[in-house]
Parts: C-alpha cells; sequence; structure tokens
C-alpha cells in the first residue's frame, strides 16, 4: 500500500467539529488489529526504552487529550529495538478514553473495545533534528500504544491523576517533574503488533511507525474517572464540555500487514 498522503477526502469528525482535509492516504489511524491475520517476524525484538524522569517538564490540557511533555533537545529519553532501525525520543505521552468503560481506546484487537489507550509519542532523532520535522517526514515518528483496562489502581498513574484537577480547563498547563513514564508500561515489553500507519489527530500524517503493546495496564474505575473530568472547552468558554470519546474510528486497513513479535 503505497502510503501517499494526497488531501483528497474531507472528513466532518465529531471532535474537530470543522470539516478536516484528510490525507487520502492508505496509511491512516488507528485500525482493527485482526489477531489471526497479523503475521509472526522473528527478526523483531523487545523494545528497548531508557527514560530519564529528569526530562519530565509539564502536563498540559490541550482541548483534546492530556500532555506529559519532556525535554527532547538531548538523546536522554529513547525508544531503540522493537520494529525501529533508528534511535528515536520521547517528547510526550497522552491518552484516549470514552465516557463510559466500555468504550475508549483508538485501536481494537479483534474488535475488541478497551476503556482507555495510553500513546508514547517518539521522534527519529537520527534522521531530524526537531519533533516539527518528523511529523511530517518518512519514518518520522514511533509511538507505542498500551491498552487500559478497568480493574487495580496503578499506583505509578496516581501522581498524574492528581495533577489533573489543576489543569481542568483546555490550555492550562502546570509543572510537572521528575515522573518515569517506564510505569505505565506493561510488564511484557517482547509481545506487540506493529503496523505503518498515522498520527490520529491533525495533523493526520503518516509517518508513524505503531507499536501496540499486546499486555495491557490495568486502572482503577476512580482514576479513569478522573480523566473524565477534564473539559474541551477553556475557562472562558459558557458552555463547559466534559473531555470524553477523545478517540478517532478506525481506519481502512487498505492491504498493509500487520506483524506480530510473537505467536
Ligand atoms: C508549536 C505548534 C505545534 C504544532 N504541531 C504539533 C503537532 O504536530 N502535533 C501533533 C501531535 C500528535 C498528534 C497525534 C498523536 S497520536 N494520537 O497519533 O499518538 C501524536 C502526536
Ligand atoms: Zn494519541
Amino acid at each position: 500500500a503505497a502510503c501517499s498522503s494526497k488531501y483528497v477526502l474531507s472528513q466532518i469528525h465529531p471532535m474537530w467539529q470543522q470539516p478536516i482535509a484528510v490525507p487520502g492516504g492508505h496509511c491512516q489511524s488507528p485500525i482493527d488489529i485482526v489477531v489471526r491475520k497479523s503475521v509472526f517476524d522473528s527478526a523483531l525484538k523487545p523494545l528497548a526504552t531508557d527514560y530519564d524522569p529528569e526530562t519530565c517538564q509539564q502536563i498540559w490540557n490541550n482541548g483534546y487529550s492530556f500532555l506529559v511533555e519532556y525535554d527532547d533537545s538531548a538523546d536522554k529519553s529513547t525508544l531503540k529495538g522493537g520494529p525501529l532501525q533508528d534511535q528515536f525520543r520521547l517528547c510526550q505521552f497522552h491518552f484516549h478514553w470514552g465516557e463510559s468503560n466500555a468504550w475508549g481506546s483508538e485501536h481494537t484487537v479483534d474488535r475488541r473495545l478497551f476503556p482507555a489507550e495510553l500513546h508514547l509519542v517518539h521522534w527519529n532523532s537520527d534522521k531530524y533534528s526537531l519533533f516539527e520535522e518528523a511529523v511530517s517526514g518518512d519514518n518520522g515518528l514511533a509511538v507505542i500504544g498500551v491498552f487500559l483496562k478497568v480493574g487495580k489502581r496503578h499506583e505509578g498513574l496516581q501522581k498524574l491523576v492528581d495533577a489533573l484537577p489543576a489543569i481542568r480547563h483546555k490550555g492550562s498547563v502546570v509543572e510537572f517533574t521528575r515522573f518515569d513514564p517506564a510505569c505505565l508500561l506493561p510488564s511484557n515489553t517482547e509481545d506487540y503488533w506493529t503496523y505503518h500507519g498515522s498520527l490520529t489527530t491533525p495533523p493526520l500524517t503518516e509517518s508513524v511507525t505503531w507499536i501496540v503493546m499486546k499486555q495491557h495496564i490495568e486502572v482503577s474505575h476512580d482514576q479513569l474517572a478522573v480523566f473524565r473530568s477534564l473539559l474541551f472547552t477553556s475557562a472562558e468558554e459558557e458552555v463547559q464540555k466534559s473531555m470524553v470519546n477523545n478517540f478517532r474510528v478506525q481506519q481502512p486497513l487498505c492491504g498493509r500487514t500487520v506483524r506480530s513479535s510473537f505467536t
């Protein structure tokens, strides 16, 4: 599938209100991962993450999700291995979730929905010098997707949950330091699916190597409820809208192969 991203279609997306020119490309994300159609590739290595909590800088509400941003001005928090040939730098992580625990993830596995999905966003620092360049560049980004399930409380997540009331409104930012995102990864980082896709929000560029972990993490019902207390709207807007269902619908596979690192 040639992943040419010519802008041909427009797509009204409930989340972004105005019509957006969607790349007519054939490598859009998210997708449904059909397990029995994924192809085992023995050359796929375990993920090699090396995150420095000291590079954690801030947490903010961008009106679509909340992001924890890292200082990516040096190779301090990196991702290598997995399906990747180059070294990638962590720039931010964020989540997507539903208004109920019945849905909320962007990717699905055999059509199974999860209540939320974590995205750890990295850019190729061997090929590019800035995230902004890598966003629309070939082999520019690598995003790790981790499914969240409702169960026991996630101790590592609590520090992040406690910061959310301070960024309820779109545009609010607070300092957030010394957070190690490795605590959000599942214990098994050997088993994942990988495919070539896109950003799931504008600019929707097809520069992403997706790495979707097979093993989910567990968070408590109450922790997820705090996600839903965030707002899409800024403090000035009269009508406050709760930040829920900030996920994109699954996109056509268009002949792409999803590889698995496990049998
Ligand atoms: C300073 C101006 C910044 C404008 N440029 C910022 C920008 O391009 N942002 C796009 C960032 C993004 C979107 C979607 C994902 S996902 N959901 O696919 O992981 C990951 C990252
Ligand atoms: Zn995302």
